[in-house]
């Protein structure tokens, strides 16, 4: 499994983070920026690695900014793109199992470090149940196409 990750300054370091607590198990990344704390704007790199997703060349990603909400608006507008905002745990699996989303985003200036990498942990474990589910993320997705 591929994994994208973007952030603004405001989550850069929680995206750097993130890549190291997923490349010592192991977990390939695909890093879409920004590439330091100097002040970038969210939208560029939202849309970045929610295209990176959308193209196939990850399965899906993740995304940082100050509260992870800039950063994921922008990520939803990429078309084929779910991506949850998460502080908690539940969330973060609920977002696979009911919303099948292919990208997280954390806040970095809301979550602490061990909380976040624990969302992570979370979100990558958890699978999408289908079903009922399924019927309802269609229809997400129909709206898209409307
Ligand atoms: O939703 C937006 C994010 O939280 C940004 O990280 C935040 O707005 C950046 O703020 P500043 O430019 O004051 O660091």
């Amino acid at each position: 499994m591929k994994i994208g990750l973007g952030s603004d300054h405001g989550g850069y370091e929680l995206k750097e983070k993130i890549k190291s607590h997923l490349t010592e198990k192991g977990i390939e990344v695909v890093d879409y920026g920004t590439d330091s704390t100097d002040s970038v704007d969210y939208p560029d790199y939202g849309r970045k690695t929610a295209e990176g997703v959308v193209s196939g060349e990850c399965e899906r990603a993740i995304v940082c900014c100050g509260t992870g909400i800039g950063i994921s608006i922008a990520a939803n507008k990429v078309e084929g793109i779910r991506c949850a905002l998460c502080s908690e745990t539940y969330s973060a699996r609920m977002a696979m199992e009911h919303n099948n989303s292919n990208m997280l985003s954390l806040g970095a200036r809301v979550t602490g470090i061990d909380l976040a990498l624990e969302i992570v942990d979370v979100w990558l474990k958890a699978k999408f149940e289908g079903g009922r589910h399924e019927r309802r993320v269609d229809k997400i997705m129909e709206i898209e196409r409307a």
